[in-house]
């Protein structure tokens, strides 16, 4: 059965220590891909809420001490009770607190997932990579072999997503062809997908690469039809098309509408 049919079943619960800009958003997106969204922030309780789900996801969009503290607690005892955490390292690489903060989370956990953008991801693999604010700059780099030193830095799967997403553990690396632009024009969406990877990663058991690959082209797959229904309309129909065709598009029609490939390992032989 596929991840998504999985998600739709098991409707996981999806704990979400997240920023306020997205999580109304993020909240909705859970809903329509069948998995419940809890937002749980208060110290008192993210570790009883972290050991109650099925997955955490921690994002770092608007992050100030006391939420750092409750990631940091909340990993904890996901990682206590076996339950996977997505890291979403919103803006690292922008300022030296998200840098420092991301590395440390990512450091101090054991992570089943960090997906950010091309300039997130690079930066936590010690890259430089330019962004503005949130949101990824140009680079003359290259975004697989950053994601892959990531993914073996901190020891899980790695989704660096863009026009088009890479998706690796550090030795296999699958990518991701799917979406849309519009998806650039809507506030969170980089992070919903993170959430949506914490909901697939509920379900994934040890699959959390294939997992991981088969969210991001479900992802990009509604977001897609989603353009095409709102063509002519706008960012503002689009997302609410979006989340429409999240909870409506099913398995089977993913393949017609993206494209997943094995990245080419290229041996060399040493002369
Ligand atoms: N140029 C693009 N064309 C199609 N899809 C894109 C493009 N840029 C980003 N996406 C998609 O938008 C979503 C958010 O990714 P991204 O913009 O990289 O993250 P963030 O919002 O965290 O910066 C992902 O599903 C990604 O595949
Ligand atoms: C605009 C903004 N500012 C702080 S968090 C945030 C939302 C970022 O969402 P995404 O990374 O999904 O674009
Ligand atoms: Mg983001």
């Amino acid at each position: 059965m596929s991840y998504l049919d999985q998600v739709r079943q098991v409707n996981p619960l999806v704990h979400n220590i997240t920023n306020i800009v997205v999580a109304n958003f993020s909240a909705n997106g859970l809903l329509a891909i069948g998995a419940s969204p809890f937002m749980a922030a208060g110290l008192p309780e993210v570790e009883e809420a972290a050991a109650m789900a099925g997955a955490v996801v921690l994002n770092m969009g608007t992050l100030d001490e006391l939420s750092l503290e409750a990631m940091l607690r909340a990993g904890q005892s996901a990682n206590r009770s076996g339950v996977p955490v997505v890291l979403d390292p919103v803006g690292a690489g922008a300022t030296a607190y998200r840098t420092e903060s991301a590395s440390l989370l990512a450091r101090s956990l054991k992570l089943a997932a960090i997906r950010g953008n091309a300039a997130e991801i690079a930066n936590l693999a010690g890259e430089a990579w330019a962004s503005k604010g949130v949101d990824a700059g140009e680079s003359a780099g290259d975004i697989v072999p950053a994601a892959e030193r990531a993914a073996r830095l901190y020891g899980c799967v790695v989704i660096a997503t863009g026009r088009e997403d890479v998706v690796t553990d550090g030795k296999r690396t699958l990518l991701v062809r799917s979406g849309h632009p519009l998806l650039t024009r809507v506030t969170g969406t980089g992070c919903l997908l993170s959430a949506v990877i914490g909901a697939f990663a509920a379900v994934a058991g040890g699959g959390v690469l294939e997992a991981a690959a088969e969210a991001a082209a479900f992802y990009g797959s509604a977001a897609s039809l989603a353009a095409e229904a709102a063509a002519d309309l706008g960012p503002g129909s689009f997302q609410i098309e979006f989340l429409n065709r999240l909870s409506t598009l099913q398995s089977g029609s993913i393949g017609e509408l993206a494209l997943i490939r094995e990245r080419e390992q290229v041996n060399r032989v040493t002369p």
